[in-house]
Protein backbone atom coordinates (compact mmCIF):
# COMPACT_ATOMS: atom_id res chain seq x y z
CA UNK A 1 0.00 0.00 0.00
CA UNK A 2 1.67 3.77 -1.38
CA UNK A 3 1.53 6.16 1.82
CA UNK A 4 1.17 9.99 0.36
CA UNK A 5 2.75 12.76 2.36
CA UNK A 6 0.47 15.62 1.72
CA UNK A 7 1.84 18.93 3.45
CA UNK A 8 -0.27 20.29 6.31
CA UNK A 9 -0.25 23.63 7.19
CA UNK A 10 1.66 25.20 10.12
CA UNK A 11 1.65 28.70 9.80
CA UNK A 12 -0.93 31.32 8.79
CA UNK A 13 -0.09 35.15 9.31
CA UNK A 14 -2.35 38.06 8.57
CA UNK A 15 -0.35 41.44 7.67
CA UNK A 16 -2.16 44.16 6.61
CA UNK A 17 -0.05 46.56 4.70
CA UNK A 18 0.00 50.13 2.90
CA UNK A 19 1.18 51.28 -0.30
CA UNK A 20 1.33 54.77 -1.90
CA UNK A 21 -0.78 56.29 -4.06
CA UNK A 22 -1.80 59.82 -6.35
CA UNK A 23 -5.13 61.40 -6.33
CA UNK A 24 -7.98 59.46 -7.96
CA UNK A 25 -10.80 60.91 -8.26
CA UNK A 26 -14.41 58.60 -8.90
CA UNK A 27 -18.04 59.13 -7.61
CA UNK A 28 -17.06 57.50 -3.98
CA UNK A 29 -14.24 60.99 -3.86
CA UNK A 30 -10.57 60.66 -4.00
CA UNK A 31 -8.40 58.78 -3.15
CA UNK A 32 -6.13 59.11 -0.11
CA UNK A 33 -2.43 58.96 -0.68
CA UNK A 34 -1.89 55.53 0.77
CA UNK A 35 -3.71 52.53 -0.19
CA UNK A 36 -4.61 49.78 2.09
CA UNK A 37 -4.58 45.67 1.37
CA UNK A 38 -4.45 42.53 3.82
CA UNK A 39 -1.28 40.06 3.22
CA UNK A 40 -2.26 36.33 4.27
CA UNK A 41 0.69 34.18 4.29
CA UNK A 42 0.53 30.39 4.89
CA UNK A 43 3.69 28.12 5.76
CA UNK A 44 3.38 24.17 5.15
CA UNK A 45 5.02 21.47 6.28
CA UNK A 46 6.70 21.08 2.95
CA UNK A 47 8.64 24.56 3.84
CA UNK A 48 6.39 26.17 1.16
CA UNK A 49 4.98 29.70 1.66
CA UNK A 50 1.96 30.38 0.12
CA UNK A 51 0.08 34.14 -0.40
CA UNK A 52 -2.59 35.70 -1.07
CA UNK A 53 -4.22 39.32 -0.85
CA UNK A 54 -6.92 41.12 -0.11
CA UNK A 55 -8.43 44.97 -0.09
CA UNK A 56 -7.97 46.68 3.76
CA UNK A 57 -9.63 47.19 6.24
CA UNK A 58 -10.27 45.60 9.65
CA UNK A 59 -13.60 43.73 8.14
CA UNK A 60 -11.70 41.76 5.88
CA UNK A 61 -9.03 41.16 8.29
CA UNK A 62 -10.76 40.03 11.07
CA UNK A 63 -12.68 37.40 8.46
CA UNK A 64 -9.32 35.95 7.15
CA UNK A 65 -8.17 35.61 10.51
CA UNK A 66 -11.41 33.17 11.24
CA UNK A 67 -9.67 31.12 8.65
CA UNK A 68 -6.83 30.22 11.39
CA UNK A 69 -8.85 26.87 13.02
CA UNK A 70 -10.36 25.99 9.79
CA UNK A 71 -6.37 25.38 8.30
CA UNK A 72 -4.02 25.20 10.84
CA UNK A 73 -2.56 21.55 11.28
CA UNK A 74 -5.08 20.69 8.11
CA UNK A 75 -3.59 19.31 4.92
CA UNK A 76 -3.13 21.13 1.60
CA UNK A 77 -5.31 18.35 -0.11
CA UNK A 78 -8.53 19.45 2.23
CA UNK A 79 -8.52 22.83 -0.01
CA UNK A 80 -12.11 23.17 -1.10
CA UNK A 81 -13.39 22.66 1.98
CA UNK A 82 -11.51 24.77 3.96
CA UNK A 83 -12.14 27.68 1.65
CA UNK A 84 -16.21 26.79 1.62
CA UNK A 85 -16.23 26.41 5.32
CA UNK A 86 -15.11 30.21 5.58
CA UNK A 87 -17.18 31.37 2.43
CA UNK A 88 -19.74 29.70 4.57
CA UNK A 89 -19.17 31.54 7.71
CA UNK A 90 -19.47 34.88 5.92
CA UNK A 91 -22.03 34.61 2.99
CA UNK A 92 -24.88 36.29 5.55
CA UNK A 93 -22.97 39.14 6.73
CA UNK A 94 -22.19 39.86 3.30
CA UNK A 95 -25.26 40.22 1.61
CA UNK A 96 -26.74 41.88 5.16
CA UNK A 97 -23.81 44.57 4.17
CA UNK A 98 -24.14 44.70 0.44
CA UNK A 99 -28.27 45.80 1.40
CA UNK A 100 -27.29 48.47 2.94
CA UNK A 101 -24.66 49.92 0.29
CA UNK A 102 -21.35 48.86 0.78
CA UNK A 103 -19.05 48.02 -1.63
CA UNK A 104 -17.47 45.04 -3.02
CA UNK A 105 -13.92 45.64 -1.56
CA UNK A 106 -15.68 45.68 1.89
CA UNK A 107 -17.22 41.96 1.88
CA UNK A 108 -15.76 38.90 3.69
CA UNK A 109 -15.80 37.22 0.66
CA UNK A 110 -12.24 39.24 -0.26
CA UNK A 111 -11.13 36.96 2.58
CA UNK A 112 -12.40 33.68 1.34
CA UNK A 113 -10.45 34.71 -1.95
CA UNK A 114 -7.04 35.75 -0.22
CA UNK A 115 -7.13 31.65 1.51
CA UNK A 116 -8.43 30.52 -1.85
CA UNK A 117 -5.23 31.98 -3.33
CA UNK A 118 -2.56 31.20 -0.43
CA UNK A 119 -3.85 27.47 -0.69
CA UNK A 120 -3.56 27.40 -4.24
CA UNK A 121 0.01 28.81 -3.97
CA UNK A 122 0.78 25.94 -1.86
CA UNK A 123 -0.93 23.07 -4.03
CA UNK A 124 0.90 24.49 -7.21
CA UNK A 125 3.97 24.67 -5.57
CA UNK A 126 3.14 21.21 -4.02
CA UNK A 127 2.62 19.66 -7.31
CA UNK A 128 4.87 21.73 -9.49
CA UNK A 129 2.50 23.44 -11.63
CA UNK A 130 1.15 27.13 -12.02
CA UNK A 131 -2.15 27.81 -10.22
CA UNK A 132 -3.89 28.17 -13.39
CA UNK A 133 -3.58 24.34 -14.27
CA UNK A 134 -5.33 24.06 -11.15
CA UNK A 135 -8.59 26.23 -12.31
CA UNK A 136 -11.16 25.13 -15.00
CA UNK A 137 -9.51 23.76 -17.83
CA UNK A 138 -6.39 24.27 -16.84
CA UNK A 139 -3.87 27.04 -18.21
CA UNK A 140 -4.81 28.31 -21.51
CA UNK A 141 -2.79 31.00 -21.97
CA UNK A 142 0.89 32.16 -21.62
CA UNK A 143 -0.11 35.96 -21.28
CA UNK A 144 -2.80 37.94 -20.03
CA UNK A 145 -3.89 41.21 -21.76
CA UNK A 146 -4.64 44.00 -19.42
CA UNK A 147 -5.80 47.52 -20.00
CA UNK A 148 -4.59 51.28 -19.05
CA UNK A 149 -6.84 51.97 -16.32
CA UNK A 150 -6.44 56.15 -16.69
CA UNK A 151 -8.00 58.58 -13.95
CA UNK A 152 -8.94 62.49 -13.44
CA UNK A 153 -6.36 63.15 -10.59
CA UNK A 154 -6.82 65.49 -8.43
CA UNK A 155 -4.14 68.03 -7.09
CA UNK A 156 -3.65 66.38 -4.04
CA UNK A 157 -0.36 68.46 -3.67
CA UNK A 158 -2.49 71.81 -3.01
CA UNK A 159 -4.33 69.74 -0.09
CA UNK A 160 -2.19 68.85 3.73
CA UNK A 161 -2.36 65.67 2.95
CA UNK A 162 0.82 63.74 2.42
CA UNK A 163 0.24 62.95 -1.84
CA UNK A 164 3.49 61.32 -3.30
CA UNK A 165 5.56 63.85 -5.97
CA UNK A 166 7.23 61.55 -8.06
CA UNK A 167 9.09 58.18 -7.64
CA UNK A 168 12.69 58.97 -8.24
CA UNK A 169 14.96 56.76 -10.10
CA UNK A 170 12.65 55.24 -12.43
CA UNK A 171 13.63 57.10 -15.62
CA UNK A 172 10.12 57.50 -17.34
CA UNK A 173 8.21 60.25 -17.39
CA UNK A 174 5.34 58.22 -15.85
CA UNK A 175 6.22 58.29 -12.81
CA UNK A 176 6.26 62.01 -12.42
CA UNK A 177 2.74 62.62 -14.57
CA UNK A 178 0.70 59.54 -12.29
CA UNK A 179 1.41 62.68 -9.55
CA UNK A 180 0.28 65.53 -11.55
CA UNK A 181 -3.47 66.85 -11.44
CA UNK A 182 -5.11 65.50 -14.64
CA UNK A 183 -8.79 66.89 -15.05
CA UNK A 184 -8.94 67.79 -19.34
CA UNK A 185 -9.19 65.68 -22.15
CA UNK A 186 -5.48 66.76 -22.90
CA UNK A 187 -4.44 65.81 -19.69
CA UNK A 188 -6.02 62.28 -20.08
CA UNK A 189 -4.38 61.58 -23.34
CA UNK A 190 -0.94 62.71 -21.61
CA UNK A 191 -1.88 60.00 -19.18
CA UNK A 192 -2.85 57.51 -21.65
CA UNK A 193 0.30 58.65 -23.94
CA UNK A 194 3.10 58.30 -20.81
CA UNK A 195 1.60 54.72 -19.61
CA UNK A 196 1.13 53.34 -23.26
CA UNK A 197 5.43 54.18 -23.64
CA UNK A 198 5.95 52.81 -20.27
CA UNK A 199 3.63 49.63 -20.68
CA UNK A 200 2.36 49.32 -24.35
CA UNK A 201 -1.65 49.21 -23.37
CA UNK A 202 -3.06 48.38 -26.47
CA UNK A 203 -6.55 49.09 -24.45
CA UNK A 204 -7.95 51.64 -22.36
CA UNK A 205 -10.62 52.88 -19.30
CA UNK A 206 -11.39 56.19 -18.37
CA UNK A 207 -12.60 56.13 -14.69
CA UNK A 208 -15.91 58.81 -15.39
CA UNK A 209 -18.30 59.68 -12.30
CA UNK A 210 -16.28 62.81 -11.70
CA UNK A 211 -17.10 65.68 -13.85
CA UNK A 212 -20.82 66.40 -15.88
CA UNK A 213 -21.35 63.38 -18.35
CA UNK A 214 -20.48 65.66 -21.09
CA UNK A 215 -17.20 66.74 -20.06
CA UNK A 216 -16.68 63.07 -19.71
CA UNK A 217 -18.10 61.68 -23.26
CA UNK A 218 -15.46 64.67 -24.47
CA UNK A 219 -12.62 63.04 -22.67
CA UNK A 220 -13.19 59.61 -23.59
CA UNK A 221 -13.71 60.62 -27.39
CA UNK A 222 -10.63 62.53 -27.84
CA UNK A 223 -9.21 59.16 -26.12
CA UNK A 224 -10.06 56.90 -29.20
CA UNK A 225 -8.74 59.86 -31.98
CA UNK A 226 -5.69 59.39 -30.22
CA UNK A 227 -6.06 55.93 -29.99
CA UNK A 228 -8.65 54.44 -32.74
CA UNK A 229 -7.23 51.02 -32.16
CA UNK A 230 -7.95 50.68 -28.80
CA UNK A 231 -10.22 48.82 -27.22
CA UNK A 232 -11.25 52.06 -25.23
CA UNK A 233 -14.67 52.43 -22.28
CA UNK A 234 -15.68 54.68 -19.64
CA UNK A 235 -16.76 53.60 -16.50
CA UNK A 236 -18.72 56.69 -14.45
CA UNK A 237 -19.71 53.99 -11.57
CA UNK A 238 -23.68 54.45 -12.33
CA UNK A 239 -23.69 57.88 -12.00
CA UNK A 240 -25.91 59.20 -15.22
CA UNK A 241 -29.95 58.59 -14.85
CA UNK A 242 -30.56 55.90 -18.07
CA UNK A 243 -31.92 58.79 -20.04
CA UNK A 244 -28.48 60.44 -19.38
CA UNK A 245 -26.75 57.40 -20.18
CA UNK A 246 -28.77 56.60 -23.45
CA UNK A 247 -27.96 60.08 -25.11
CA UNK A 248 -24.64 59.96 -23.83
CA UNK A 249 -23.57 57.43 -25.41
CA UNK A 250 -25.72 57.01 -27.95
CA UNK A 251 -22.97 59.77 -29.24
CA UNK A 252 -20.33 56.60 -28.87
CA UNK A 253 -20.98 54.01 -31.12
CA UNK A 254 -17.51 53.50 -32.81
CA UNK A 255 -15.83 55.02 -30.06
CA UNK A 256 -16.25 53.01 -27.09
CA UNK A 257 -16.26 49.55 -26.95
CA UNK A 258 -18.34 49.06 -24.23
CA UNK A 259 -20.10 50.96 -21.39
CA UNK A 260 -19.09 50.17 -17.75
CA UNK A 261 -22.04 50.36 -15.45
CA UNK A 262 -23.28 53.56 -17.65
CA UNK A 263 -26.63 54.28 -15.03
CA UNK A 264 -27.92 52.01 -12.08
CA UNK A 265 -30.77 51.18 -10.20
CA UNK A 266 -33.16 54.12 -10.09
CA UNK A 267 -37.09 54.83 -9.29
CA UNK A 268 -37.44 51.53 -7.70
CA UNK A 269 -35.58 49.78 -10.45
CA UNK A 270 -32.56 46.99 -9.76
CA UNK A 271 -29.53 47.97 -11.97
CA UNK A 272 -29.68 45.37 -13.68
CA UNK A 273 -33.46 46.30 -15.04
CA UNK A 274 -31.29 49.59 -15.62
CA UNK A 275 -28.77 47.86 -17.54
CA UNK A 276 -30.83 45.82 -19.75
CA UNK A 277 -33.10 48.74 -20.98
CA UNK A 278 -30.05 50.67 -21.61
CA UNK A 279 -28.57 47.82 -23.46
CA UNK A 280 -32.02 47.86 -25.55
CA UNK A 281 -32.10 51.02 -26.06
CA UNK A 282 -28.48 51.79 -27.06
CA UNK A 283 -27.17 48.37 -28.87
CA UNK A 284 -24.16 48.99 -26.99
CA UNK A 285 -22.36 46.17 -24.85
CA UNK A 286 -22.36 46.61 -21.07
CA UNK A 287 -19.78 45.46 -18.47
CA UNK A 288 -20.35 45.99 -14.58
CA UNK A 289 -18.80 44.93 -11.44
CA UNK A 290 -21.67 46.58 -9.77
CA UNK A 291 -24.98 44.77 -10.56
CA UNK A 292 -23.79 41.25 -11.09
CA UNK A 293 -21.10 40.42 -8.57
CA UNK A 294 -22.71 37.46 -6.89
CA UNK A 295 -24.30 34.33 -8.54
CA UNK A 296 -27.82 35.65 -7.03
CA UNK A 297 -27.73 38.69 -8.94
CA UNK A 298 -25.84 36.90 -11.80
CA UNK A 299 -28.98 34.88 -12.24
CA UNK A 300 -31.06 37.69 -12.48
CA UNK A 301 -29.09 39.25 -14.93
CA UNK A 302 -28.65 36.83 -17.24
CA UNK A 303 -32.82 36.08 -16.98
CA UNK A 304 -32.83 40.10 -17.64
CA UNK A 305 -29.97 40.06 -20.73
CA UNK A 306 -28.23 42.95 -18.73
CA UNK A 307 -25.01 42.53 -18.95
CA UNK A 308 -22.46 41.76 -22.23
CA UNK A 309 -18.94 41.21 -20.19
CA UNK A 310 -19.17 40.62 -15.85
CA UNK A 311 -16.10 41.64 -14.35
CA UNK A 312 -15.35 38.99 -12.33
CA UNK A 313 -12.34 40.32 -9.96
CA UNK A 314 -11.10 37.31 -7.95
CA UNK A 315 -11.04 38.86 -5.05
CA UNK A 316 -14.71 39.23 -4.86
CA UNK A 317 -15.51 36.19 -6.90
CA UNK A 318 -13.04 34.07 -5.53
CA UNK A 319 -10.27 32.41 -7.82
CA UNK A 320 -12.32 29.46 -8.63
CA UNK A 321 -15.86 31.28 -9.01
CA UNK A 322 -14.14 33.92 -11.57
CA UNK A 323 -12.77 31.40 -13.69
CA UNK A 324 -16.62 29.15 -13.26
CA UNK A 325 -18.11 32.72 -14.15
CA UNK A 326 -15.98 32.72 -17.54
CA UNK A 327 -17.48 29.23 -18.24
CA UNK A 328 -20.99 30.72 -17.91
CA UNK A 329 -19.68 33.49 -20.44
CA UNK A 330 -18.27 30.87 -22.89
CA UNK A 331 -22.06 29.51 -22.49
CA UNK A 332 -24.03 32.08 -22.50
CA UNK A 333 -22.60 34.16 -25.66
CA UNK A 334 -21.24 36.73 -22.85
CA UNK A 335 -17.57 38.11 -23.03
CA UNK A 336 -15.33 37.45 -19.52
CA UNK A 337 -13.03 40.88 -17.94
CA UNK A 338 -11.98 41.46 -14.25
CA UNK A 339 -12.99 44.72 -12.08
CA UNK A 340 -9.93 45.54 -10.10
CA UNK A 341 -9.13 47.74 -6.83
CA UNK A 342 -5.84 49.63 -6.36
CA UNK A 343 -3.44 46.45 -5.10
CA UNK A 344 -0.13 45.12 -4.68
CA UNK A 345 1.77 42.39 -6.73
CA UNK A 346 0.52 39.21 -4.87
CA UNK A 347 -2.83 40.83 -6.42
CA UNK A 348 -1.60 41.19 -10.02
CA UNK A 349 -0.11 37.28 -9.76
CA UNK A 350 -3.86 36.29 -8.56
CA UNK A 351 -5.49 38.55 -11.71
CA UNK A 352 -2.46 36.95 -14.14
CA UNK A 353 -3.58 32.92 -13.27
CA UNK A 354 -7.22 33.48 -13.62
CA UNK A 355 -6.93 35.22 -16.64
CA UNK A 356 -5.19 32.30 -17.96
CA UNK A 357 -7.42 30.08 -16.78
CA UNK A 358 -10.44 31.94 -18.11
CA UNK A 359 -12.48 29.95 -20.77
CA UNK A 360 -13.99 31.73 -24.05
CA UNK A 361 -13.80 34.99 -25.19
CA UNK A 362 -11.99 37.85 -22.50
CA UNK A 363 -11.64 41.85 -22.74
CA UNK A 364 -8.03 42.80 -21.29
CA UNK A 365 -8.26 42.74 -17.26
CA UNK A 366 -8.65 46.00 -15.09
CA UNK A 367 -5.43 46.77 -12.58
CA UNK A 368 -4.23 49.67 -10.99
CA UNK A 369 -0.75 48.37 -10.65
CA UNK A 370 0.45 51.16 -13.31
CA UNK A 371 -0.53 53.36 -10.03
CA UNK A 372 2.06 51.27 -7.85
CA UNK A 373 4.50 49.91 -10.09
CA UNK A 374 7.55 51.05 -9.25
CA UNK A 375 7.49 51.80 -5.36
CA UNK A 376 4.97 49.69 -3.88
CA UNK A 377 5.99 45.87 -4.15
CA UNK A 378 5.80 42.94 -1.77
CA UNK A 379 7.58 40.13 -3.92
CA UNK A 380 11.24 40.29 -5.00
CA UNK A 381 10.33 40.45 -9.11
CA UNK A 382 6.55 41.36 -9.26
CA UNK A 383 4.96 40.47 -12.36
CA UNK A 384 5.61 42.69 -15.72
CA UNK A 385 3.22 44.56 -17.76
CA UNK A 386 4.96 44.49 -21.01
CA UNK A 387 3.30 45.54 -24.71
CA UNK A 388 0.03 45.45 -22.66
CA UNK A 389 0.14 41.41 -21.64
CA UNK A 390 1.23 39.99 -17.93
CA UNK A 391 3.40 37.00 -18.89
CA UNK A 392 1.66 33.41 -16.99
CA UNK A 393 5.14 31.35 -16.97
CA UNK A 394 4.91 27.56 -15.68
CA UNK A 395 6.43 28.44 -12.15
CA UNK A 396 4.69 26.43 -9.84
CA UNK A 397 2.29 28.66 -7.32
CA UNK A 398 1.49 32.14 -8.12
CA UNK A 399 4.91 32.17 -9.42
CA UNK A 400 5.99 35.11 -6.80
CA UNK A 401 8.25 34.95 -3.79
CA UNK A 402 7.30 37.22 -1.00
CA UNK A 403 10.03 39.46 0.00
CA UNK A 404 9.75 40.01 4.09
CA UNK A 405 11.11 43.37 4.00
CA UNK A 406 9.60 45.02 1.52
CA UNK A 407 6.19 43.25 3.22
CA UNK A 408 7.96 44.62 7.12
CA UNK A 409 7.68 48.28 5.54
CA UNK A 410 4.12 48.53 3.88
CA UNK A 411 2.93 46.94 7.37
CA UNK A 412 5.18 49.71 9.31
CA UNK A 413 3.18 52.24 7.00
CA UNK A 414 0.20 50.81 8.00
CA UNK A 415 0.58 51.36 11.15
CA UNK A 416 0.97 54.66 10.85
CA UNK A 417 -2.48 55.18 9.35
CA UNK A 418 -4.97 56.85 11.24
CA UNK A 419 -7.99 54.27 9.79
CA UNK A 420 -7.53 50.75 7.75
CA UNK A 421 -10.24 50.63 5.48
CA UNK A 422 -10.43 52.87 1.93
CA UNK A 423 -12.12 56.02 2.45
CA UNK A 424 -12.26 58.39 -0.57
CA UNK A 425 -14.74 60.59 1.00
CA UNK A 426 -12.01 61.96 3.72
CA UNK A 427 -9.69 63.10 0.58
CA UNK A 428 -12.68 64.51 -0.77
CA UNK A 429 -13.43 66.94 1.62
CA UNK A 430 -10.12 68.49 1.36
CA UNK A 431 -11.25 69.75 -2.42
CA UNK A 432 -14.90 70.61 -1.60
CA UNK A 433 -15.61 71.42 2.32
CA UNK A 434 -18.16 68.56 3.45
CA UNK A 435 -18.02 66.26 0.15
CA UNK A 436 -20.70 63.85 0.95
CA UNK A 437 -21.33 60.19 -1.33
CA UNK A 438 -24.49 60.18 -3.71
CA UNK A 439 -24.27 57.23 -5.96
CA UNK A 440 -26.46 59.64 -8.32
CA UNK A 441 -24.30 62.49 -9.19
CA UNK A 442 -20.53 62.51 -10.33
CA UNK A 443 -18.10 63.83 -7.87
CA UNK A 444 -17.23 67.36 -8.76
CA UNK A 445 -20.64 68.50 -9.81
CA UNK A 446 -21.53 69.54 -6.63
O1 LIG B 1 -11.54 54.52 -7.72
C1 LIG B 1 -11.33 53.35 -8.04
O2 LIG B 1 -10.27 52.77 -7.81
C2 LIG B 1 -12.39 52.62 -8.76
O3 LIG B 1 -13.53 53.42 -8.93
C3 LIG B 1 -12.75 51.34 -8.07
O4 LIG B 1 -13.06 51.54 -6.72
C4 LIG B 1 -13.88 50.68 -8.76
O5 LIG B 1 -14.27 49.54 -8.08
C5 LIG B 1 -13.55 50.44 -10.19
O6 LIG B 1 -12.35 49.84 -10.39
C6 LIG B 1 -14.66 50.00 -11.08
O7 LIG B 1 -14.38 49.45 -12.13
O8 LIG B 1 -15.82 50.27 -10.80
MG1 LIG C 1 -16.39 49.50 -12.89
Amino acid sequence: MLSYETPKITGMRVIPVAGRDSMLLNIGGAHSPYFTRNLLILEDSAGHIGVGEAPGGETIQHSIEQARELVINQSIGKLRSMVSSLQCAGRNADFEDFGKGSWTFELRINAVAALEAALLDLMGKFLGVPVAELLGNGKLRDSVDVLGYLFFVGNGHDTPLDYRRGTEGLGHDWYRLRDEAAMTPQRIVEQAQAAQDRYGFKDFKLKGGVLAGEQETEAVTVLHKTFPDARTTIDPNGAWSLNEAIQLCNNLHGVIAYAEDPCGAEHGFSGREILAEFRHATGLPVATNMVATNWREMAHALMLRSVDIPLADPHFWTLSGAVRVSQLCQDHGMTWGSHSNNHFDVSLAMFAQVGAAAVGRTTALDTHWMWQEGDSRLTRNPPQIIDGKVAVTDAPGLGIEIDMKQVEQAHAIYRKLPVGGRNDAMAMQHLIRDWRFDPKRPALTR
